[in-house]
């Protein structure tokens, strides 16, 4: 049985289409996050799953419970839910202790103080603040004071937990390590979480499934490596990763394999939706999966080199093939107006 299951979810807003007809499951345990480009629905479904918004349309079941049914006319307030709640600021009180703040939701339940006491400390243990439950909001740092957040989610033991951009208020650095502890934290808790964030690499961080929305659709629903590396539609090549893409054209099909015609070069590469032949498609190649190749062998390409820019780890060189402008990384500097370029034909993705 699913922790969450979302069926046909439809929203209107300000007479827009924000969420259509959307479906999504989550299996217990499971980390997912939500992304998409701006305007394409994350937040609404969010607050849609936490009972903040009403849907228009559809049914959300939570732990195998029915708590909005448009037909049924059923819709559970968000404190009947069962959720965990984690907002990007926080929303600490900032005149109460940490101790103070993760007891708050059990406070409200009435719970027993001794039961309180128990459970508090128990869950800042786990979150690494046990040290720190006697200060205040204001004496932690960004990074403490998400974990106090988390805290006060974990300690009421929800069915599942929603965060809404639980990262954007850390800055860069912080962020990095941020994620990896997010992730680890949730694991180890074996909670099922549903996330909301802007930030691609953070999605493939710490999720086990990410769900990218188009206009309040679904658009891919799959592991990280393989929304990366076999993305099912051109939005989401291009969502995901900043690829090269060049207009091209299908010259011939075998099963998968595609040949087409690109700034006058022959590539093989695989058909990712059915090219017509003769007709236009996109030819897309990741940064990384484009390297220097050698002249005449298969899937090369002649390419001027146009700009190198040197970024620490590795240099990225812009070079001009026809009317386009394509990127790569390599750990060398490049010597050499002219170059060869070569693909991998399992790396060119062609989109119809
Ligand atoms: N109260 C409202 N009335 C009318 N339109 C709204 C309202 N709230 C949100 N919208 C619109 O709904 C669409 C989806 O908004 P939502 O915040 O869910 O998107 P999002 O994917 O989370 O976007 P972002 O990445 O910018 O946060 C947007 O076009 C937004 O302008």
């Amino acid at each position: 049985m699913s922790t969450l299951k979302i069926e046909n979810l439809g929203k209107i807003l300000g007479g827009n289409t924000i969420l259509d007809g959307l479906n999504l499951e989550v299996e217990a345990g499971e980390i997912v996050a939500l992304l998409g480009p701006s305007g394409s629905g994350k937040t609404t479904l969010l607050r849609c799953i936490s009972g903040l918004e009403s849907p228009d349309a559809g049914r959300i079941s939570i732990d195998g419970r029915v708590v909005y049914d448009a037909g049924a006319r059923v819709n559970v307030p968000p404190e009947g839910r069962k959720l965990g709640l984690v907002f990007q600021s926080y929303a600490l009180w900032p005149h109460k202790t940490v101790s103070q703040n993760v007891a708050f939701g059990l406070e409200q339940r009435k719970e027993n103080k001794g039961e309180i006491g128990r459970k508090v400390t128990e869950v800042l243990e786990q979150i690494g603040l046990g040290a720190l439950g006697a200060r205040y909001p204001g004496q932690l740092s960004g990074g403490q004071q998400q974990r106090v957040s988390l805290a006060r989610a974990f300690v009421t033991e929800p069915v599942l937990l929603l965060l809404d951009e639980p990262l954007s208020n850390l800055d860069a650095k912080l962020r990095e390590h941020a994620r990896a502890w997010l992730r680890e934290a949730l694991k180890a808790s074996g909670k099922t979480a549903i996330f909301v964030t802007h930030d691609q690499s953070e999605a493939m961080a710490i999720s086990d499934r990410v769900a990218i929305l188009r206009g309040g659709k679904l658009a891919q629903y799959a592991p990280p490596e393989q929304v990366y590396d076999q993305p099912n539609s051109l939005f989401v090549a291009d969502f995901i990763g900043n690829p090269n893409i060049m207009d091209a054209q299908a010259v011939s099909t075998e099963g998968q394999g595609v040949r087409v015609l690109v700034n006058g070069a022959t590539l093989e590469g695989v058909g990712v939706s059915d090219p017509e032949l003769g007709g236009k498609v996109r030819a897309v190649i990741r940064q990384e999966h484009l390297e220097l190749g050698q002249p005449g062998a298969a899937n090369t390409f002649p390419a001027r080199h146009v700009n190198s820019v040197f970024l620490g780890a590795v240099w990225e060189h812009w070079v001009e093939v026809g009317a386009d402008r394509l990127r790569f990384h390599s750990p060398h500097k490049l010597s050499g107006d002219l170059l060869t370029m070569h693909v991998p034909r399992e790396k060119l993705l062609v989109f119809h």
